[in-house]
């Protein structure tokens, strides 16, 4: 059971427990893994494996590629998803304000270290040695001497030869001469450009990202919107107002990426429009010295776990782009990332192009479970049941009840019945060692045009919060609890349960549910 012989990193553990080798469980981890999909993740057979090495949401991330070239791609998860009856949830990535050169041949540049180069928003001018054109024009006003520019290749890995430092030597006009502070060798199909901590005037759901949206989005009923560069808690609101005119996307949950200095200074705000956070260590890494992105994390992360929005944390395993094994520092980075209370780990370059996404996805997977084991749950409990204060909400006190049943009785799952996902994630919000299977009960609902079935976003929403395994019910079974629903229902998830192996017989097994007007936690002990 994966919560048996429990460990903790407070406590004297014997050396040699370290050596054990672990019991395989059912679900990888309770942390969730997000990939990137790209030219190296993108056939059904690669799609496939990555999702039963416990990928459960898919990035699209806009900044490359045609809307045509990421359908072709969701196309074959569609099929994965089918084949490997592993649920997925998609994710499309906006491009924002982000910077980027402009270079149509694709021809790879050369820069010399002390050598001068120009940035220029003029884009009918050719990508060479001397000139780099960008697209944006408000570079020369916004930046001055002195100032620091870094050039890299798209999801930059850090080991690559391709990335190049500038600084700022003279404004002339609309241009940016710059001199070269490393050589380097800008080849591959997009570079971005960071100039640190300056605003960028360009709005952060890009005329290209609301085409996407309106289109692509919209015929794949995005689950989530990465909202790339938020920087107030009004980029948010206009995302979500822009969702909300289109269908079924009112629906769609969004995930504000803090990537840069002026997002950090508005998390808080920001944090309470949104329904999750990326940390987009990435690019925040080089608008914040280096010195200071730990904090950053810890400090995030502890805040969505108060808030109970989910807390993603990007580019942990850069170096698994091209190796078989991460480094010892991005493995313990990874167990750090859990132990601080991250939901998901966000794999960008290492799925994309990476000659290893399915050991990446599986590595980190382990990592995570390893770190699950040790995680202070008791610590964290008490912590959250104190932030939250007195007097508790009555779902918010049923959910922390529902947690702490279960972690008395050592119950081996915690099964919730809801239909907006809210009681669910509210459980999870709690950090239970066992998972929680959120039984997604579907409504019926109606846009005056037609009829149909709530529950589909609900339950793949649930596939990027830690613990939650979503199960959405069959629609014939009505919203409204009665005693015979709520029992066939129960069993249905009782069996869904023991034969994935998370539920075994004489297990206890914790059931939140409705009986009546009222919510109840109750305690089953199995036969067999
Ligand atoms: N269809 C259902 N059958 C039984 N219990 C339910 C159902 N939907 C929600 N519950 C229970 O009702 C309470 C409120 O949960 P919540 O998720 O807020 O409900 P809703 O989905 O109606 O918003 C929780 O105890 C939850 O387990
Ligand atoms: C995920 C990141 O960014 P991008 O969306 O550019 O991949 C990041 O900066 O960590
Ligand atoms: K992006
Ligand atoms: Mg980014």
């Amino acid at each position: 059971m994966m919560h048996s012989n429990h460990l903790l990193l407070e406590e004297p553990i014997r050396m040699a427990t370290i050596l054990e080798p672990s019991k395989a469980n059912f679900f990888a981890a309770m942390t969730k893994i997000v990939g990137t999909l790209g030219p190296r993740s993108r056939s059904v057979e690669v799609i496939s494996s990555c999702l039963k090495a416990g990928m459960s949401v898919a990035r699209f991330d806009f900044s490359w590629g045609d809307a045509e070239y990421h359908q072709e791609t969701l196309e074959n998860l569609k099929a994965a998803v089918r084949s490997s009856k592993k649920l997925c949830a998609v994710m499309l990535d906006t491009v924002g304000a982000e910077l980027q050169v402009v270079n149509k041949s694709e021809k790879a540049i050369t820069l010399k270290a002390d050598d001068k180069v120009i940035l220029t928003p003029d884009q009918g001018q050719e990508a060479s040695s001397e000139v780099l054109p960008i697209n944006f024009a408000g570079l020369a006003k916004a930046v001055k001497k002195g100032d620091t520019i870094f050039v890299g290749q798209y999801l930059f890995t850090g080991s690559e030869t391709t990335s190049v430092w500038l600084e700022v030597d003279e404004v002339k006009g609309d241009d940016v001469v710059c001199v070269i502070k490393n050589s380097a060798t800008l080849a591959g199909s997009l570079f971005t450009l960071h100039a640190s901590q300056i605003h960028i005037d360009l709005p952060t759901l890009s005329e290209k990202d609301k085409e996407v949206i309106s289109s692509w989005g919209v015929q794949n009923k995005i689950d989530f919107l990465s909202l790339s560069y938020a920087r107030h808690a009004e980029d948010v609101r206009e995302a979500r107002d822009f969702l909300s005119k289109h269908g079924d996307l009112s629906q769609t949950q969004i995930f504000a990426k803090i990537e840069n200095v002026e997002g950090l200074t508005h998390f808080d705000e920001i944090l309470q429009e949104a329904d999750g956070i990326i940390l987009s260590r990435g690019n925040l890494g080089i608008d914040l010295p280096p010195e200071k992105v730990f904090l950053f994390q810890k400090s995030a992360v502890y805040k969505c776990n108060m808030a109970g929005k989910p807390a993603v944390v990007t580019r942990v395993v850069d170096s698994m782009t091209d190796n078989l094994r991460p480094t010892r520092a991005e493995a313990t980075d990874v167990a750090n990332a859990v132990l601080d209370g991250c939901d998901a780990i966000l794999l960008g370059a290492e799925t994309l192009r990476g000659l290893y996404p399915v050991e990446t996805i599986s590595t980190v997977g382990r990592i995570c479970a390893e770190a699950e084991k040790v995680f202070n749950q008791d610590q964290y409990f008490k912590r959250t049941v104190k932030f939250v204060g007195e007097p508790m909400s009555h779902l918010e006190s049923i959910a922390s009840s529902a947690v702490r049943a279960a972690l008395k009785v050592k119950a081996s799952v915690i099964i919730c019945f809801t239909s907006s996902g809210r009681a669910a994630r509210l459980i999870a919000k709690y950090r239970p060692t066992m998972p929680v299977l959120s039984v997604v009960i579907p409504r019926l609902k109606t846009n005056q045009l037609k009829w149909s079935f709530s529950g589909a976003f609900e339950a793949r929403q649930s596939l990027i919060v830690r613990g939650l395994f979503p199960l959405l019910a069959d629609p014939r079974h009505p919203a409204e609890s009665t005693n015979a629903t709520n029992e066939s229902v129960l069993k249905v998830a009782l069996d869904h349960g023991k034969a994935s192996g998370v539920i075994k017989s004489h297990d206890r097994v914790v059931v939140c549910q409705k009986v009546g007007d009222a919510s109840v936690v109750k305690i089953i002990e199995l036969e067999d």
